[in-house]
């Protein structure tokens, strides 16, 4: 058998990627975009939804040029540089609390940017310590450094304007993430076996960190109990919505699916924003209603506000743990975003067992919407980049390519995020993402069964559940 070099067939797959992606950007009459200025590029729009061939096309050229990396840099250097790439996630932490994006959009010169000494004057910092992290982030691609000391945006830094979801994400998110995940290895060597076997949600990473004896999430939970907390992990919640929200929109044929319901129901929905993300998508959809927990009304009436959609996106109290307000009240689409991946099966089971009670008798339907987490696991053969892509041509619905040979099955980055997200859970909840299998086998404690699984372009799934007459 020929010998294949996977550095030869890792670069067909990312020009034969790149081509089509090129083309796809003259199709919409799109400029290249450049890391060579401060103006956005339309593409990094929130609200610019990415053709389903020209999404998996920068999916599968992100992920050849990772294998490529991987080829071709030296471990040695690898692992030096994971040791301190702590650093880079609490610049982007900092940057976001200091309003760095803001200072520099400010510039006189966009292009040019502003001078070190003015950007720490204004954000009241040591300006040896943030050039620091302002060149450190230059180097990774956050910012550019485009004359000594002078620092200006680019298209990475444009997704942490204040108040964006990319803000929340890099403010809010990574200072739980940081925190809980710190934890995590002392967590996991601790000297009492029965706390570190334990999977009860008060034994977990954060409970070391915060020195508490509550579970991270619930109704007596450190984030109801602490103040200003459960907004603040809302919002960063919200944040990570900037990379599925766009998916669940557009990849779900909602407007069908409402045909014949009342409303769409988020429960655990936090601030809202994935509704209001559904309602400015489909302003065709008339009610949404928002279900959490008491301390999140004021957050979400917040969010929702802002987006000028109080008329539309409706908050209410309701713990997910207790009868549903709306059971016998009419047809719903019941979603679950984001959040039996909190809990174990068994509780997991007794949540969709209170929307089950919805669903029995009624029209209502339930989507759950999860990363549905895959091994990484990657071959020397499958259908090459060219074939998958002719095959994609005038689909207008997103369908998930096969990996190309030496293209691991969750395409890196995009399963990245499921995989990461997961330690958090573990760090703060001693839970866990699932795969197709484990989430089969929550699901039937609850007497459902999974009707069908819907990739998005994003780094969810959406699994459609319904109650199994068999039992
Ligand atoms: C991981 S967040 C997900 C939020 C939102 N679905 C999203 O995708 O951004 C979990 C949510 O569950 C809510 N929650 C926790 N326990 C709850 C309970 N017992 N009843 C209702 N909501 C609850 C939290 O307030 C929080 O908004």
């Amino acid at each position: 058998m020929a010998v294949v070099s996977e550095i030869s067939s890792l670069l067909e797959t990312l020009t034969t990627s790149i081509d089509v992606f090129k083309t796809e950007l003259v199709k919409q009459s799109f400029i290249e975009p450049s890391l060579m200025t401060s103006r956005p590029h339309p593409i990094d729009d929130p609200t610019y939804v990415t053709p389903p061939i020209m999404y998996e096309a920068r999916r599968l050229a992100v992920s050849a040029l990772e294998r490529l990396k991987l080829l071709l840099e030296s471990p040695s250097e690898a692992v030096a540089s994971a040791a301190v790439s702590v650093a880079e996630i609490q610049g982007l932490r900092l940057v976001a609390e200091l309003g760095i994006h803001e200072v520099l959009e400010d510039a006189s010169n966009q292009e040019e940017g502003v001078y070190i000494q003015v950007i720490a004057e204004k954000t009241k910092t040591d300006s040896l310590k943030l050039e620091g992290f302002l060149r450190l982030l230059a180097n990774a691609g956050w910012f550019r450094e485009t004359r000594p000391g002078y620092f200006a945006n680019n298209r990475r830094s444009h997704t942490l304007k204040a108040g964006s979801k990319g803000y929340y994400a890099a403010k809010n998110m990574i200072y739980y993430q940081s925190n809980g995940v710190g934890k995590l290895p002392e967590a996991m060597t601790h000297p009492d076996e029965s706390f570190r076997m334990s999977r009860s949600p008060d034994k977990t990473a954060w409970n070391l960190y915060a020195g508490t004896d509550l579970p991270f999430f619930g109704s007596n939970s450190w984030l109801q109990q602490k103040p200003g907390e459960a907004q603040k992990f809302g919002l960063g919640m919200g944040g990570m919505g900037v990379a599925s929200d766009n998916g669940v929109a557009f990849d779900i044929p909602w407007v069908d699916l409402v045909k014949d319901k009342d409303a769409i129901v988020d429960v655990g929905g936090g601030q809202g924003t994935l509704c209001c993300a559904l309602a400015a998508a489909h302003p065709e959809i008339k009610q949404f209603i928002v279900q959490d927990l008491p301390v999140t009304r004021e957050v979400a009436a917040k969010y929702i506000s802002s987006k000028g959609l109080t008329d539309r996106v409706k908050f209410e109290e309701q713990n997910f743990f207790e009868p549903n307000k709306l059971k016998g009240k009419g047809n719903y689409v019941f979603m679950l975003t984001k959040i039996l991946h909190d809990w174990s099966d068994e509780e997991g089971a007794k949540i969709l067992s209170r929307i089950r009670e919805c669903l029995e008798d009624s029209k209502s339907q339930l989507l759950i919407t999860d990363p549905i987490i895959r091994p990484v696991i990657v071959k020397g053969e499958g259908p090459s980049a060219k074939e998958s892509f002719a095959a994609l041509e005038g689909q207008p619905r997103y369908v998930p390519i096969e990996p190309p040979p030496f293209i691991p099955e969750d395409f890196g980055m995009a399963g990245r995020i499921g995989n990461q997200v997961n330690i958090g859970l573990i760090a703060s909840c001693n839970a866990f993402e699932r795969t197709y299998a484990s989430l089969e086998t929550m699901v039937r404690l609850a007497g459902m069964r999974i009707k069908g699984v819907t990739a998005t372009r994003g780094y969810v799934h959406v699994a459609e559940v319904e109650v199994d007459p068999g039992v």
